[in-house]
């Protein structure tokens, strides 16, 4: 009878169609049972490419069924937005030592991707109110300013602000391929939790139901095509290190974080946490970017109000790039609540200026 190592080995020469890499290495082999009577597992896949992953489905079926000794082989297409299975009546028999090994949590493996997005950027914050989603958005006008193509969800199910930072209101309209369609704003593509839900109700979600919705805003949008894809995907998170943000980067094919905030110390030690997240999420840390780091004053002098240097000094001690800073900056405050980014309308600006630099460091952290 073959092992499960040799079935995993052989399931890494079928090829998962999105990330490029073998069925087990892509994460898509779920309840792998090996029996004398059969070798079978879930592919677990996104609810949309159920279709796209078929054919991958039987290459599975055959590949296990070429292997010395499987008299039956078995493939279960299975999508991950389905409801949770009943709890299963936990067996009473004493586990072997590979099963308890087995059961023990390990590294996540990621499995999401969305369509036709190249690279995708999380955006997060220990605490709230730091200035992640004023960044992130600032981050996504200046890749585009450097000439990529750049998608912006708001994925900040407790306080959505990309309706009132891009001026949108519409809800993105459903297409024939039952996927959203995107609203455009300065040269952005942009969804928000906010467009699905009013953005001035208190939002309360449940962990599973909010990650769900964020899990379907993020692989349920129709960000790019085959001819023409998002280079990268930037998604404002919710603040916090909460579970949330746990299961989304978890579930989520992440090419990288930034971690935004101020420098004073009640907001770097929640920083810090947003770090080792990603850290134990085996996300890799782009880089923190200081907020609010001064204000210029009339007379030209620079005020630090919450302390300068903080956030550089924290990237420093935890060894991850420092991407610069933004001062406090009013007309960046109006034009935020007025849907009017003055990165993208003053893209000579000062600040303007400083996002694309941040936007430059972190396309070379990408690389
Ligand atoms: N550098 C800045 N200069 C001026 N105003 C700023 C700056 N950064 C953020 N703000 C303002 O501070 C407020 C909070 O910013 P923002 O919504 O981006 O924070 P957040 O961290 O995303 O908040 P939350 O955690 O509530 O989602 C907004 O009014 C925004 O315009």
């Amino acid at each position: 009878m073959t092992d499960k190592e040799t079935v995993l080995a052989a399931l890494n020469t079928v090829i998962d169609p999105v990330s490029g890499q073998g069925l087990s290495d892509a994460g898509l082999v779920r309840g792998l049972i090996v029996s004398p009577e059969r070798v079978g597992f879930m592919l677990e896949v996104p609810q949309d490419l159920v279709t796209q992953y078929d054919p991958v489905r039987l290459a599975a079926e055959k590949c296990l069924a070429g292997l010395e000794g499987v008299t039956k082989a078995q493939v279960v297409l299975t999508t991950e937005l389905a409801p949770n299975p009943q709890p299963q009546k936990q067996p009473s028999a004493k586990l072997s030592e590979r099963a308890v090994e087995d059961s023990r949590p390990k590294a996540p493996v990621a499995s999401v991707r969305p369509h036709h997005v190249k690279k995708v950027i999380v955006v997060g914050s220990g605490k709230g109110g730091v200035g992640k989603s004023t960044v992130s958005l600032g981050l996504a006008i200046g890749l585009s300013q450097l000439g990529l193509r750049v998608g912006y969800l708001d994925a900040d199910i407790y306080g959505p602000s990309a309706p009132v930072m891009l001026g949108l209101r519409q809800p993105p309209e459903f297409g024939a391929d039952k996927l959203m369609v995107p609203l455009e704003a300065y040269g952005l593509k942009v969804n928000s939790v906010g467009f699905l839900v009013d953005p001035d109700q208190a939002m309360i979600w449940r962990g599973p139901m909010a990650s769900q919705a964020l899990t379907q805003l993020l692989t349920q949008s129709r960000w790019g095509t085959a001819e023409a894809p998002l280079d990268v995907l930037v998604v404002d998170l919710p603040p916090g290190t909460g579970d949330v943000q746990l299961t989304l980067t978890q579930k989520t094919l992440i090419d990288g974080a930034v971690v935004v905030s101020t420098p004073q110390e009640m907001a770097l030690a929640d920083a810090r946490r947003a770090v080792t997240l990603f850290g134990k999420t085996a996300i890799p840390v782009l880089g923190v970017v200081e907020n609010m780091a001064y204000l210029v004053a009339p007379d030209g002098s620079e005020m630090e109000i919450f302390g300068r240097g903080g956030a550089k000094g924290m990237a420093e001690v935890l060894n991850v790039p420092f991407l610069g800073e933004v001062p406090l900056d009013p007309a960046m405050r109006k034009g935020c609540d007025e849907g009017k980014p003055v990165t993208a309308l003053a893209p000579q600006s000062d600040i303007a200026t400083r996002f694309k630099n941040i936007a430059e460091r972190v396309l070379k952290a990408l690389k």
